[in-house]
């Protein structure tokens, strides 16, 4: 579901070239972490043995980074392993230790690169824990002092005063994380993303699925942070596993690391679609940094053979789509078939894989679990791999179900609580999340978080439409992205020549965006994402496929150019406009609705407790303008398509003479050949013409024709000229004694360059709210007028044609 940095990042270039500064920081932040309170009884150096492991290498435990998956198109480099180089300074445990770590981490058929240099670098990491921690202890009497130190370091020398933070303060500023008992390096995780507090949804399903053992289907507003709902059980189960069999072994006397986890899957993630796998993956990464749990995501679109070398290096957490897994599974992908030690089944935006039935292979990804209520407990217990520190601390298989919009019925909720589901029901087909869930193993008594029953979209998310004729909404989409381009800014089509179609006018008009639809390579997908995210004020157009999960902060408004198709319209425009408003953050969504959009938004109105939705406050007099622009960027789009349209005609043969300057036959007379060519040239100076007066009303702000008595409207707008204007106009205004009147005649400032529609939309003195009901009036005054239309169009019909018969009978 989410990551709060960016899906591709240049943290791997920074990664092969490894700074003093970055570690002298490390080091520092992790003193500070140590002293927290939820450390006091426990200290990863002295208790924890896979300590050793803590702050693993780059490539190893956990920080496999996405572009390593697609190094090539990023033009990076996976540092290669230098074999045959041990630490020379390894002493006889040590060397034990990185032997037990080499038979984890991979097979070492020479294919396997990235573990070897992960053992490499693990070993190194273990000497400077080592040395770290000697140090460490010298420096027992500074300890505040280096944690400012620190802070400031890794803030940069201007901030470092603000940043300063005592111990006392941070401890206390976590306390709410304090009942969830999370494992101390969970929380020194937590710390770092700087995550005060657990967010409701977590708060919920941590408990049940971390120290309960249970299955939890969970539900909650977009952007709440349900990846780390089920995130961080299962970080938190493979920790507490890892120090409990280690502890019973070492008990029996035995070596702990003869018995570590020989890196089995211990969860797999599956998502609707590969953005959401990577940045859920993303994210994991995030949380697992400093505890040794690969995370790895397998999704379509990329190099198999890339992801199968992932895999071999047996990462204990998968993140993937369905289509890449199973097309691993089927194949005998031997991490993703051994799945006797599955300890975590999840489904995210699990209501998304059962629509339209193209999740077949989900279906047969599930057929593929072992049972849970341990009906091959025989065969697992044959399999020699179990025979390990999993098996013994294994607890059965915990299945979580995710979603925003998870619909369930009142009678599976009742059979979830009775436990009287039964595992792997000979169901045909996942048409429901009950059955999904059902085949899935889902066990009885299932925690069932439903925190979507208030509202379903974000608290702090502004609705607001714009009503306009279907062939001006594109002008209405311009509008919106000249005069009130701030922040990031998502638009959603519907259909993909919707999207060509308006992109190609918005470049045309000199507004940069990116495209992301499903049609475009993968690579193409991940670049428009990275640019997007990298743009504070970027525009990304885009089909339903960023409608799930996408987590970019700082989506400050989500326009819905069209609405999603009526079946499916309250679930797709939830997920829309949930890619703003995250996290407790505010945003809003403007929908462009045009007369054949009206019986969708009536449903969308009806569907919400919010009985209203808010008219965006547009300035008209901007519109003569905007229109003039669109006039001029559709004859040149028109012109562009044409010529492009007669190029891709051309035939195979005609191109590639065209290309080795082979003269082809002409079977056009010489006056069809003039004809074109007089043609083409007016076509061309037809365009240069329109490019150029284009050009020049681009060359200059976009004006307002006339003041409005409500708006005043201009290009870079100060706030001193905002408030000289607004002194002017309550000049102008005549006193009023009602309240209401004083806010309806609050006179409003929109500068091209510093309102955002959010800001514009809490502006507007004046709210005016379009309910269903006014709706369902105007739809049917505009029914009953299109009848009318046809009626009298059919009898003008009928009277021509006796017209007709007439005439022919007199003649
Ligand atoms: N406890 C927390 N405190 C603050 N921010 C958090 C917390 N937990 C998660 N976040 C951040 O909140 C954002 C949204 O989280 P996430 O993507 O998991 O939401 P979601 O509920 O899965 O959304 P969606 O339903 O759209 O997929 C992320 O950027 C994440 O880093």
């Amino acid at each position: 579901m989410a990551a709060s940095s960016p899906l591709l990042t240049s943290e791997h270039s920074k990664k092969t070239k490894p700074n003093r500064r970055k570690r002298t920081r490390k080091g520092g932040e992790a003193e500070k972490l140590d002293s927290l309170k939820w450390n006091h009884s426990f200290s990863a150096e002295d208790n924890d043995p896979f300590a050793f492991l803590v702050g693993s290498n780059e490539l190893d435990g956990g920080f496999l980074s996405l572009e390593e998956i697609d190094e090539a198109s990023y033009n990076l480099q996976i540092p290669k392993p230098e074999k045959g180089k041990p630490g020379k300074k390894l002493n006889s445990k040590k060397r034990k230790r990185s032997s037990a770590n080499e038979e984890d981490s991979g097979d070492g058929d020479g294919d396997g690169d990235e573990d070897g240099s992960g053992v490499q670098k693990q070993e190194e990491k273990n000497l400077k824990n080592e040395t770290g921690k000697k140090k460490k202890k010298k420096k027992k009497g500074k300890k505040i002092k280096t944690v400012e130190e620190s802070v400031a370091v890794s803030n940069g020398p201007d901030d470092a005063e603000e940043e300063l933070v005592n111990e006392a303060e941070i401890s206390t500023e976590f306390d709410a994380w304090n009942e969830l008992r999370l494992h101390p390096l969970l929380m020194k995780s937590i710390y770092r993303l700087q995550f005060k507090e657990p967010t409701p949804i977590q708060k919920a399903c941590i408990p049940a699925a971390a120290h309960q053992g249970k299955d939890v289907v969970g539900a909650a507003e977009t952007g709440s942070g349900k990846t780390l709902a089920f995130g961080l059980p299962i970080m938190q189960r493979l920790l507490e596993e890892r120090e409990k069999a280690a502890k019973m072994l070492e008990d029996k006397g035995e070596e702990a690391e003869k018995y570590a986890p020989k890196g089995h899957l211990r969860a797999l993630i599956i998502t609707p679609t590969r953005e959401l796998a990577l940045q859920v993956t993303d994210h994991l990464k995030g949380v697992a940094k400093g505890i040794n749990v690969r995370v790895v995501p397998i999704v379509g679109g990329m190099s198999t053979e890339k992801q199968e070398r992932l895999l071999k290096a047996r990462p204990e957490v998968v993140v993937g789509t369905p289509g890449r897994l199973w097309e691993l599974m089927s194949g005998g992908e031997k991490h993703l078939v051994e799945l006797h030690t599955l300890s975590f089944f999840v489904l995210d935006e699990a209501d998304r894989m059962i629509e339209n039935g193209h999740f077949r292979e989900l279906q047969s990804i599930i057929d593929m679990l072992p049972m849970t209520n341990g009906s091959n407990k025989g065969q697992s217990e044959q399999t020699q791999n179990c025979v390990t520190v999993s098996s013994l601390q294994r607890k059965k298989r915990q299945t979580l179900v995710f979603s925003a919009t998870i619909a369930l019925s009142a009678d599976f909720r009742k059979k979830l609580k009775h436990g009287s589901l039964k595992s792997k029901q000979l169901v045909n087909g996942l048409n429901s999340i009950e059955t999904l869930s059902e085949r899935a193993g889902m066990r009885a008594n299932v925690a069932i978080v439903d925190l979507t029953n208030m509202c379903v979209l974000a608290n702090k998310l502004e609705e607001s439409f714009i009503e306009c004729k279907e062939e001006d909404k594109d002008a209405y989409l311009y509008y919106i992205l000249s005069v009130h381009g701030q922040g990031r800014t998502i638009v959603f089509c519907t259909s993909i020549a919707a999207l060509r179609h308006i992109s190609s006018l918005l470049k045309i008009l000199g507004i940069d965006v990116w495209t992301l639809h499903a049609q475009m390579q993968q690579r193409a997908r991940l670049k428009a994402i990275d640019r997007f995210r990298a743009n504070e004020h970027g525009i990304l157009v885009a089909t339903d496929v960023a409608a799930r999960g996408l987590d970019i902060p700082g989506v400050r408004t989500v326009v819905h150019y069209q609405l999603p198709h009526s079946a499916e319209v309250e679930l797709v425009y939830v997920h829309r406009s949930g890619r703003t408003a995250r996290a407790s953050a505010d945003g809003c969504s403007i929908a462009i609705i045009s007369p054949n959009d009206t019986s969708k938004f009536v449903t969308l109105c009806k569907s919400f407790s919010k009985e209203s939705f808010q008219r965006f406050p547009l300035e008209n007099s901007y519109m003569p303008e905007v229109m003039k622009r669109m006039s001029l960027a559709r004859q040149i789009d028109k012109i562009m398509r044409k010529d492009s349209q007669e190029k891709a005609k051309k035939t195979w043969f005609e191109r590639n003479a065209e290309a080795v300057e082979l003269v082809v036959d002409n079977y056009d007379s010489e006056e069809e050949v003039v004809k074109n060519r007089k043609q083409k040239k007016a076509t061309s100076m037809q365009l240069k013409k329109l490019q150029q007066e284009l050009n020049a009303m681009l060359s200059r702000p976009l004006q307002p024709k006339t003041f409005s008595r409500h708006y005043l409207a201009g290009a870079g707008v100060s706030p001193l000229l905002q408030r000289q204007l607004e002194e002017i106009a309550k000049e102008k205004l005549p006193d009023s004694k009602s309240a209401i009147e004083n806010k309806r005649r609050k006179l409003v400032v929109i500068g091209q360059d510093c309102v955002e529609p959010l800001q514009a939309l809490r502006n507007a003195g004046h709210e005016v709210h379009m309910d269903g009901k006014e709706m369902a009036e105007k739809r049917r005054n505009l029914d009953s007028l299109r009848r009318k239309r046809k009626e009298e169009k059919k009898c003008l019909r009928d009277q021509r044609r006796k017209q007709r018969k007439k005439m022919k009978g007199t003649e």
